[in-house]
């Protein structure tokens, strides 16, 4: 199954993809990607800091950005070229983050989009704020 070429795509489009970032999704990114940094796993160390607790990674948490890229829009088949990001405030165990995708720019000759691309906590805060360009999937 494959996600949207750039033909079905209009500016203006948006999809997203919501997700409460567990202590486990912490530990296991940490895990996989060797960042032990004590402000995502160590709370006494992380209660010194300017946000007095641990922290989520923020590539951790703008990897939602790519479900919804890879999952709803574009869809299955789109190739990440690039991401903008900006970690704008922290997330925290328990939060609740909507990662929201809107297309502004297609290049048809090219065969790419830009997204803007932002997560939101359950607060209606905006975490991350950024812009994604990516090349959808192309249909025989
Ligand atoms: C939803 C999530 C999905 C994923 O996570 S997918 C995995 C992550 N993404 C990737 O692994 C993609 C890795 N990138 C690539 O493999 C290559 O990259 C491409 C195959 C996409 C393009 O390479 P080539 O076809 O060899 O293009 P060229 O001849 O090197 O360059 C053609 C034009 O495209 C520009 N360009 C190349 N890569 C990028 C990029 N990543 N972002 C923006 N522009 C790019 C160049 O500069 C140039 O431009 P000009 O035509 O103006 O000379």
């Amino acid at each position: 199954m494959l996600g949207k070429s750039i033909n079905e795509i209009n500016l203006g489009d948006r999809a997203s993809f919501e997700k409460t970032i567990s202590e486990t999704d912490i530990y296991l990114f940490a895990g996989i990607t060797g960042d032990l940094n004590p402000a995502h796993i160590d709370q006494v160390e992380a209660e010194k800091s300017m946000f007095k607790g641990r922290i989520a990674h923020g590539i951790l948490v703008s990897g939602l950005i790519s479900t919804v890229l890879g999952m709803y829009l574009p869809g299955p088949g789109t190739i990440y070229l690039g991401q903008e990001l900006k970690f704008l405030a922290p997330v925290r165990i328990g939060d609740t983050i909507r990662a929201e995708v809107e297309v502004i720019e297609k290049i048809e000759e090219k065969n790419r989009i830009k997204l803007k691309t932002q997560c939101i906590n359950q607060e209606g805060k905006v975490v991350i704020d950024g812009i994604a360009t990516v090349m959808p999937p192309k249909k025989a």
